[in-house]
């Protein structure tokens, strides 16, 4: 099939290079050749290549996932996939692999969580697949406050064996992704119990289902907690134990140990079981950068060969993209995207480091990291899936089916604000870390790390630095607004609270009544520090970029921080970091941005360089033929492989021939 003229114009006229693009958003153009072999490797196998699956049953959905799973742990011993091959295929597929949890957190957790002994016994199975796992953690009466959870381990000194039971209905976990059919075994968090003594929530390995039968041993009762808006084939359960024992050296003892005679000890940070949460937070981020991605580019090209209704009246018909409202629903995705890409580099860099540390026992950086990480999981999740909703109906029509690619992304996305610490508690424990950290800066001593533009105090009266034309595309100035906005949302913030308990509200009730400034002083914490990392992957990331590439990317960034300001021109103006004067040169700038940036969006989009086998849509195909795509899709329905379907013998004709009153 040729290419559609109208997307082919868009890149003739581009004024950079996408492929120059695409080796920074990879590293190198030897890591944009890698990409693509290994991108090749899972888009273009049969089992893993998810075209058909909107026509398929949960059932085979499931069945599929599963196969997927395992072609994947195929194709990484064939072309020895390293572990960030491994990452991107998995999450390319993630809403499509029924063993995904146990290879984000199953291993994960007893990687962190277990001592070495428990470590050579267990994940040379979990590796082998020897045993599948989940991580089970919530329940149905606790998700979000782990402390309350119910699920109870009771140590037995005379058996050397914990005692795990459900002692209510609120205390069944609920939730987990693969418990419900698709694990042997668990990594299941109770609160422990020695003597009455409630010791807090502990990680213990069960085992749910015998190896051989996969029926559910003595004692469990597991199944699956019913349909769910998207991620079929992650089979979330429910489990209930019953006094179920397992042995003394299946608790994971990395951070507390129980001794044979029953003395509980304690070593490394107070919340180091928490740790597995933090590494699917970054990966959350990183699903957010894709997702986003993958919605831009299908919309931006749509958008581009579709054309409707005319601007100047009797005119041929314009493509929807020139629109300006249309572009206000395109381009910021894309920079956004854009933006994104720069943090979730950074986050991943941040965590490695980070880890390492906390492996050689210094927890130093924990209080940042955990701030960090929670933050931007809240945040880019917010951000995603309220930016693909508008990309979605910036489809029209076409935006409903499910055949465009980026309602399955939009639906599989929106949990990501959930799982994981919903974000609204993920944003109070950002809030907790601003409240600290202000609390440094009134000492007089210096705040470290992302908060530490704290330290320089905002003079009042204030003025914004905005002062020539120049100044509303100058990035690091504009950073500047973004950071003064955030320590006057913070301070604010910190009087509310301190009023409130002055005036004699116990300080939990103080912050209970401040959570509201609390979430949106953390909020824009999570937006400075992405236009903060945007800003530095200019310079670190896109500083060997041709002149002309160089000069779109940041236009990008110029207009993501433009952009969000005029989003949030509330906080801004509340706060008196921008006047109402200086706001409405933004806006105009914003636009004139966009106008710029139009020019260059098809570009931009391929520059992601997501091959149509994994972008999975009619509407963004790179050809650009989306009617014939969607036709072809349309008539590839297995409803549409029968002139007539049987539901007209049975209920359709005896309608027509008035037999329908008679009882069916
Ligand atoms: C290098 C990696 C690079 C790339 C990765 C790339 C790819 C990975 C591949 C694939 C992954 C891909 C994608 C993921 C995509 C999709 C994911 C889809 C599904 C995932 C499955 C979802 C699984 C789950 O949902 S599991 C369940 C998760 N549950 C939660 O998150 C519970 C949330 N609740 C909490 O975390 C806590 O209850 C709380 C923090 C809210 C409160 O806890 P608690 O009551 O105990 O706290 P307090 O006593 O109030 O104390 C707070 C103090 O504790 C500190 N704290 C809290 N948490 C932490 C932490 N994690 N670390 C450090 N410190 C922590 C906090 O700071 C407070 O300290 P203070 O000094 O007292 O203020
Ligand atoms: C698709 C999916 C997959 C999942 N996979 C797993 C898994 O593999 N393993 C696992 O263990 N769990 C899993 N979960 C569970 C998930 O981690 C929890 O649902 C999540 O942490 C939110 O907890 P909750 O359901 O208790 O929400 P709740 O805490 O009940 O939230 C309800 C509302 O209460 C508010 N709220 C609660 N506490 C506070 C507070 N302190 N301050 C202010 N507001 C508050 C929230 O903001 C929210 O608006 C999964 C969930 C989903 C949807």
């Amino acid at each position: 099939m040729s290419v559609n003229p109208d997307i082919q114009v868009e890149r003739d006229t581009a004024t950079f290079r996408s492929i120059d693009v695409t080796h920074m958003l990879d590293g190198s153009p030897e890591a944009t050749n890698q990409r693509r072999i290994r991108q090749k490797q899972i888009g273009d196998d049969p089992q893993i290549n998810r075209r058909n699956i909107i026509f398929m049953s949960h059932e085979e959905r499931y069945e599929a996932a599963i196969a997927r799973g395992l072609r994947i742990e195929q194709l990484k011993a064939e072309h020895d996939w390293d572990i960030m091959d491994e990452n991107n295929a998995i999450m390319w597929c993630f809403s499509d692999i029924a063993m995904f949890v146990h290879k984000v957190m199953f291993i994960p957790a007893i990687e962190r969580l277990g001592n070495k002994e428990q470590h050579d016994k267990w994940l040379p199975l979990a590796i082998d697949h020897k045993i599948l796992g989940t991580y089970a953690q919530t329940e149905l009466g606790h998700g979000t406050f782990l402390r309350g959870l119910e699920m109870e381990a009771r140590y037995d000194k005379s058996t050397e064996e914990f005692v795990i039971s459900t002692p209510k209905h609120s205390s069944m976990k609920w939730w987990p992704g693969s418990l419900g059919h698709s694990s042997s075994h668990a990594v299941l968090l109770a609160t422990l119990y020695i003597d009455d003594q409630n010791c807090g929530m502990q990680p213990f390995i069960v085992q749910l289902r015998d190896l051989n039968t996969w029926k559910p041993l003595p004692g469990v009762e597991v199944g699956g907690i019913g349909p769910k808006m998207a991620l079929a084939t992650t089979d979330n359960g429910f489990l209930v134990l019953n006094n179920v024992r397992i042995p003394r050296d299946q608790m994971l003892m990395k951070y507390a140990q129980v001794s044979k005679d029953g003395k509980f000890t304690k070593s490394g940070a107070a919340k180091a079981n928490y740790s597995t949460m933090m590494l699917v937070r970054v990966g959350i981020a990183h699903s957010c950068y894709f997702s986003l991605a993958v919605g831009a580019t299908i919309v931006t090209r749509y958008s581009a060969v579709r054309r409707q209704g005319e601007i100047k009246p009797g005119a041929p018909e314009v493509k929807i993209l020139d629109y300006q409202t249309q572009q206000l629903k395109v381009i910021p995705s894309i920079a956004t995207a854009y933006a994104f890409h720069f943090c979730k580099e950074h986050l991943k860099w941040y965590y490695i480091e980070t880890f390492q540390q906390i492996q050689q026992n210094d927890f130093s950086g924990l209080p940042e990291i955990h701030c960090v990480t929670s933050g931007l999981k809240a945040y880019m999740s917010d951000i995603a899936t309220a930016q693909l909703e508008t990309l979605r109906r910036a489809c029209g029509g076409n935006g409903y089916l499910l055949s465009n690619g980026i309602t399955n992304t939009y639906i599989q996305t929106l949990a990501l604000p959930t799982v994981e610490g919903e974000n609204t508690v993920l944003y109070l424990q950002v809030a907790r870390y601003l409240m600290k950290c202000l609390k440094v800066a009134a000492t007089g001593e210096a705040v470290k790390g992302s908060l530490s533009y704290m330290n320089e105090k905002i003079k009042t009266p204030y003025t914004s630095g905005l002062v020539t034309r120049e100044d509303y595309s100058n990035v690091k100035k504009l950073l500047k607004l973004y950071q003064n906005m955030t320590v006057r949302l913070t301070q604010k913030a910190g009087d509310h609270l301190n009023k409130l308990h002055v005036s004699g509200q116990p300080k939990y009730e103080a912050w209970n009544n401040t959570s509201v400034q609390l979430v949106n002083a953390a909020k824009a914490y999570c937006q400075t520090y992405v236009l903060g990392m945007n800003i530095e992957g200019l310079s670190t990331q896109a500083v060997d970029l041709p002149g002309d590439a160089l000069e779109v990317i940041h236009q990008l960034c110029v207009f993501y921080a433009l952009h969000g300001i005029t989003e949030q021109s509330g906080n801004f103006l509340e706060t008196g970091c921008i006047n109402i004067t200086e706001l409405h040169i933004i806006q105009q700038e914003a636009q004139e941005m966009m106008a710029k940036i139009r020019k260059n969006a098809v570009a931009l989009v391929d520059a992601f360089d997501i091959p149509d086998n994994l972008l999975n849509s009619t509407l963004g195909c790179y050809d650009g033929n989306a009617y014939q795509h969607l036709y072809d899709s349309a008539k590839s329905d297995p409803m549409n492989q029968k002139q007539v379907l049987p539901a007209f013998e049975k209920y359709i004709k005896p309608m027509l021939q008035g037999k329908h009153t008679s009882k069916l």
